[in-house]
């Protein structure tokens, strides 16, 4: 029997025949774009990419409603063909729903309860002094006499971690491998290196493969097939992030000196479970490569992200640093115990997050069963987008939700927390945000306890405020601005150069 549509299909926009929506779906800066016909279109709307289904959802209730409360049908993920190409397959951000999904996502969730993440404060505190410490001498190396750190061109045309960049990869490479980073000559840092040039070459998800997936299988020398080339050189490199630091762990096992981390924990209770077959190891370090490439760079972009927004608002950054000396007494630089003493600087996370999220169009869901919502047809296998930047800005959930306002997150006005917007949502909500959440706060307390973010001079003197270019793939950062990090006093930078 011909198949008939139980419902009309969400609003959109107008189709053209055979490629469906294509043109009207914004390809440059997406979230924007979709945000914006989010207003003429409502806040679940439907394109058809040349046959395939996606919707997009723009509000919190929606988010809510669909992601969450009918998690057991959202929770799948559409092909990431290119990921395939290259042999970033198995892992878990990529996974179809289903038992291999269950298995991956147990091995993060039993590590990175918000319990579990109190083992792993030692290693981000550490990790946190020594990029003060990275910072403090970079600035007296450029330019010792105001001891200024020069924020510009350093973390993309560099090619090289950075301070910020390494902190969260030392952190990560630590956590996952039981590895202490000290130098940027650690093949571990190479390894990871290496990779983020994949990953950035692989740039947007929906990547017209993905639309196309029967390209793939075009010959090398067709035209505008680049990815075959790039599939047959970074293949290795992903192969390489796979095998290198597992091994090291396994040979450091069987010679009584690994440290304890991820790897090590959880190949030992397979052990005490009987011992690991293959597969398990297998799945172990999959889950292990994957730590960080879903939990460096995403780091990373959220530190840098708000240093950015606390150069553009200085009156919150000075609030927070006041709130900061209250409790420190200028003393002493912050440790975990301190958080909830610091209403003020977690109001300020809370609203980066929330107008800036790290990942701007949030990662796909797919649906795994037809379904009806508001009486309109979602069908089995659409790709479901939550745009966060829209999601931020929904006015049903923040009060003028344009203005940078910490405040809204703190009594009277508690407006609801942007945990979805920064996460995601449901059975496919990040596993490491507790880890995330605390590497950033524990970078960003300590940063502004000890410098000050200031703008940079040009050179008749005046202050330089940079219009932040933000680049935009799955993940959100800004592109490289001039500013100045430098310690507040001369007690701070003593106590920063006494770590
Ligand atoms: C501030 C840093 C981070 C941000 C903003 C972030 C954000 C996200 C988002 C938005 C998703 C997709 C959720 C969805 O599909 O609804 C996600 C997934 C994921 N994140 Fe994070 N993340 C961060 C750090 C981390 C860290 C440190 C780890 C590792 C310990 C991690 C591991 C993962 C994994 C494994 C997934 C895939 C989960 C799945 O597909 O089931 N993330 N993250």
């Amino acid at each position: 029997a011909r198949f008939r549509q139980p419902a009309p299909f969400p609003p959109g926009p107008p189709a053209d025949p055979l490629i469906g929506n294509v043109r009207a779906f914004p390809t440059r800066d997406p979230h924007l774009g979709l945000a914006k016909l989010a207003q003429q279109y409502g806040d679940v709307i439907y394109f058809n990419i040349f046959g395939k289904h996606v919707v997009v959802l723009s509000s919190q209730a929606a988010a809510s409603d669909l992601l969450e409360k009918r998690s057991a049908i959202y929770s799948s993920r559409p092909r990431f063909t290119i990921h395939e190409m290259i042999g970033w397959t198995d892992q878990l951000s990529f996974l179809p729903y289903g038992s291999q999904f269950h298995k991956q996502r147990k091995l993060f969730q039993q590590t990175f309860s918000r319990q579990g993440c109190l083992a792993f404060q030692p290693s981000q505190l550490s990790q946190t002094h020594a990029l003060l410490k990275k910072i403090l001498q970079d600035s007296a190396r450029y330019q010792d006499h105001v001891r200024e750190y020069v924020l510009h061109e350093s973390w993309a045309k560099a090619k090289r971690l950075t301070g910020f960049t390494r902190f969260s990869t030392a952190v990560i490479m630590e956590i996952t491998y039981g590895h202490k980073i000290k130098s940027d000559n650690d093949p571990y840092v190479k390894c990871a290196e290496d990779t983020n040039k994949v990953l950035m070459g692989v740039g947007h998800s929906a990547s017209i493969l993905d639309l196309l997936p029967a390209l793939r299988y075009t010959p090398s020398w067709f035209p505008g097939n680049w990815f075959t080339k790039f599939a047959r050189e970074s293949a290795p490199v992903i192969q390489h992030l796979r095998d290198f630091p597992f091994k090291q762990v396994r040979q450091q096992m069987a010679s009584g000196t690994a440290a304890p981390c991820f790897t090590t924990m959880h190949i030992e209770e397979l052990d005490r479970n009987g011992g690991a077959s293959p597969e398990d190891l297998h799945a172990v370090k999959i889950a292990a490569a994957q730590m960080w490439a879903a939990g460096a760079e995403t780091t990373w972009s959220t530190i840098l992200n708000l240093v950015a927004i606390m150069l553009l608002h200085p009156d919150a950054q000075r609030k927070a640093q006041a709130e900061l000396d209250v409790v420190l007494g200028g003393r002493r630089l912050p440790d975990f115990a301190d958080r909830d003493s610091l209403p003020y600087l977690e109001a300020v996370l809370l609203e980066a997050m929330r107008l800036h999220p790290t990942a701007p169009m949030g990662v796909p869901h797919s649906t795994t069963a037809d379904d009806i919502y508001r009486g309109m047809f979602i069908p089995k296998g659409t790709t479901i987008l939550a745009n966060s930047t829209a999601l931020g800005m929904d006015a049903g959930v923040y009060r003028d939700p344009a203005e940078f306002r910490p405040e809204r997150f703190l009594p009277p006005q508690s407006e609801p927390l942007p945990t979805g917007i920064a996460f995601g949502w449901g059975r496919r909500m990040c596993p490491g945000r507790h880890l995330a959440d605390a590497s950033v706060w524990i970078v960003v307390a300590s940063l502004l306890a000890a410098f000050e973010i200031v703008p940079a001079k040009d050179e008749d003197g005046q202050n330089i405020i940079p219009e932040i270019q933000w680049v935009n793939a799955i993940t959100s950062h800004p592109a490289p601005f001039p500013c100045v990090i430098r310690p507040r006093s001369d007690a701070a930078a003593q106590l920063v150069a006494q770590l």
